[in-house]
């Protein structure tokens, strides 16, 4: 069994110490560190695979492209229309000229008539000119478009490699940290129930052992899918550690916690995993807790990490429920 990422070292030590009166042990250096250290073999989340990364760093080139093309096409479209807007006052100023010379008759109207030929040429040209720019331009923009499209879809395609466990789909430890934010604070906001419930599958290493590796692996697919079968839509199901799974159950009690806790036991004792026709049996022992109204996200799974901890010491099998 693995533990979650602790909060602090003072949290951890404060565990250790309630651990030790729990069990009635004296908090002797020898014990206290025993404690401690269990406490510490707490996975810390999973690092990031250099496919991984190198997908996000493409995406990020791509987007530094897109924003380098649109400041590029904005900054000479934006030059075009300051200089044609120059040539259209340098006109009108023109044309305020022609027409007193003309009104003072200070100029033949043979004369009047070629200077406005004349700018009238240069308007229509500027005017062309202008909806050439303002034409390519769009077309310009529409292929800039077009790439924040693909950036999107690239970057929701990251978002989803970098938040969902490989093998089980579910999400991982980084996937829940910001909707872990989320759900406390809707939590509290509206009537703070939020009940996270963390299952340890018991001896797992012995279906590994028995079976190989890969089968294991299939036995925590078919767990995951057991596990989604009994959520609601709004809960949230996080692969927490190699065995171990969090459900953040979403507007529910520790009652109703613990009500799924055990339909999750009853659907997997009735649905074995079957390999080459034998039934591969998958129990685990849970650790739930409620959260309450002044604890953030982390407090609220050590709890629950306790919760489970106490039930792996009671025996395999069991529901432990944090104070
Ligand atoms: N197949 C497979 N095994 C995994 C994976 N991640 C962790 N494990 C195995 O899970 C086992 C966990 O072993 P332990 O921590 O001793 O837990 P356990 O055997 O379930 O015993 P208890 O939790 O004490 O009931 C180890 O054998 C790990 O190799 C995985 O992704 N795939």
């Amino acid at each position: 069994m693995t533990m979650s990422t602790p909060v602090n070292p003072v949290e951890i030590a404060r565990i250790a110490l309630k651990r030790l009166t729990e069990r009635g042990l004296p908090p002797t250096p020898d014990n206290y560190s025993q404690f401690y250290n269990a406490i510490l073999t707490i996975k810390a989340p999973e690092t990031k695979t250099a496919t991984e990364m190198q997908l996000a760093w493409q995406v990020l080139y791509k987007l530094d492209d897109a924003v380098a093309d649109t400041s590029e096409l904005t900054s000479s479209l934006l030059d075009n229309l300051a200089g044609s807007t120059a040539v259209f006052e340098q006109k009108l100023g023109d044309l305020k000229q022609v027409r007193q010379a003309h009104a003072e008759k200070s100029v033949s109207a043979e004369e009047t008539h070629a200077s406005l030929e004349d700018m009238l040429n240069v308007v229509i040209s500027t005017t062309h000119n202008v909806h050439s720019t303002v034409t390519t331009s769009h077309s310009d923009l529409q292929t800039i478009r077009d790439s924040i499209r693909h950036i999107e879809e690239d970057l929701a395609f990251n978002r989803k490699v970098l938040e969902q466990d490989a093998l089980t789909g579910a999400l991982n430890r980084q996937g829940l940290d910001h909707l872990l934010l989320r759900e406390v604070k809707r939590a509290q906001r509206i009537d703070g129930r939020l009940t996270a419930a963390i299952i340890d599958l018991d001896d797992f290493k012995q279906i590994n052992d028995k079976f190989t590796h890969l089968v294991g692996d299939q036995v925590l697919i078919h767990v995951t899918n057991l596990t989604k079968a009994v959520l609601r839509e709004s809960d949230i199901l996080v692969r927490y550690g190699g065995e171990e799974f969090l459900l953040l159950l979403v507007d529910t009690d520790i009652r109703g916690a613990s009500y799924v806790i055990d339909r999750l036991k009853l659907v997997a004792g009735r649905t074995p995993f079957i390999h080459h026709n034998q039934r591969i049996e998958v129990r685990f022992s849970a650790g739930i807790a409620q959260l309450k109204d002044d604890e953030n996200g982390r407090a609220l799974l050590l709890r629950a990490d306790e919760a489970l901890y106490r039930a792996k010491q009671g025996g395999r099998g069991k529901t432990e429920i944090a104070e």
